[in-house]
């Protein structure tokens, strides 16, 4: 084992983890802890002054995507992402400007460009390791956790938290957040907001005819063709409930508002339900009602679909199958 207080070239020393433990910075208390880093299951790694990697474990090179030995002697802050590099290169700056003060920093999300090329959300802590450890020269000790899989969990959950399960369609909390923002966006420019709400006519008789399996892939099939039938990207297509439906349409005055409608109204008069092993001429109809909002009209959102609700039931005591506009 070479002495650990002798000065010797990183590269000469990078080339095995013995090597590595034996640099010249490495006492040995620091000898100790390098040796325990090694084996602990977080990824660890410890940089000098320069951010240049004096000890790594197996996991952090492996979140660096890089064997430990390639990694000693290398500069950290080049396997973060851009975006974050600069951000660590001034803390290391900053603590060199102020010497002596502990730097402490993060936990704090971080994209790490790995060594072959994919990249790794983790999140990331940056502290000092006490001077009785490393004295003289100063160490940080750098630990990180993978944050991709609790990412896409949580991007999931999101998700589902606001889609509707069986139709894919917005829920009802998502159509209540985004008609609240569609409406602050349309009547603060002075546009005009227009929503449908749509009602399946006799759904019950459906129901009680080809039973409740069928009821919910015809639910489907409405939910598609609905969401078909959207003019724009930033119109939305919600379940409301049972086997309501609603429309946001921001910038649509009712007049195109009842296009949209019109198109719904035939598109869903036009399914055919034989894949549900119902007869060929069978065919389901919805009742429609439309409010927009254009200069002051309503007061609030609510105020938008009450009215369409009550232009909603007069379509439906009228006969079904209409599409009715709130005045
Ligand atoms: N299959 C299925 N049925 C549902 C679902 N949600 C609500 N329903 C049914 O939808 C039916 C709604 O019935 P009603 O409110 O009487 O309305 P309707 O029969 O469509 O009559 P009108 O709306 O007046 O034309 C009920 O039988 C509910 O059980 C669902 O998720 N799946």
């Amino acid at each position: 084992m070479p002495d650990a207080n002798e000065p010797k070239n990183r590269k000469e020393n990078s080339s095995s983890l013995l090597d590595v433990l034996s640099l010249p910075l490495l006492n040995e208390k620091m000898h100790a802890f390098s040796k325990m880093v090694n084996v602990i299951a977080e990824a660890i790694f410890i940089v000098n002054g320069d951010g240049v990697i004096e000890v790594i474990n197996p996991l952090a090179a492996k979140f660096f995507g890089a064997p430990q030995e390639a990694l000693i002697g290398q500069k950290w802050f080049q396997f973060l992402n851009e975006r974050y590099r600069e951000q660590y290169e001034y803390l290391f700056i900053n603590w060199h400007k102020t010497s002596g003060l502990p730097l402490n920093h993060g936990p704090k999300e971080v994209l790490i460009n790995r060594h072959d090329n994919t990249w790794l959300e983790a999140d990331l802590s940056v502290s000092c390791l006490p001077t009785s450890l490393t004295a003289p020269t100063p160490l940080f000790v750098g630990v990180m956790h993978n944050l991709t899989k609790h990412k896409s969990e949580y991007s999931e959950l999101r998700r589902l938290a606001s889609t509707d399960h069986l139709t894919g369609l917005a829920n009802r909390y998502n159509l209540e957040k985004a008609l609240q923002k569609s409406w602050l966006d349309c009547v603060n420019t002075e546009q005009a907001i227009s929503l449908i709400l749509i009602d399946v006519d006799y759904f019950k008789l459906f129901n009680d005819q080809f039973g409740h399996v069928n009821g919910d892939k015809c639910l489907q099939k409405i939910a598609r063709t609905i969401e078909q039938c959207l003019p724009s990207n930033d119109s939305l297509a919600a379940r409301y409930g049972g086997e309501e439906f609603a429309v946001i349409l921001p910038r649509l005055r009712s007049v195109s508002a009842e296009l949209v409608a019109k198109d719904i109204q035939h598109q869903i008069n036009t399914l055919s339900f034989s894949d549900l092993g119902l007869p060929s001429s069978f065919r389901v109809s919805v009742s429609q009602g439309i409010a927009t909002e254009l200069g002051g009209q309503f007061r609030t959102s609510e105020a938008l679909i009450c009215a369409s609700d009550t232009a909603l039931y007069r379509a439906k005591s009228d006969g079904r199958n209409r599409i009715s506009i709130s005045p």
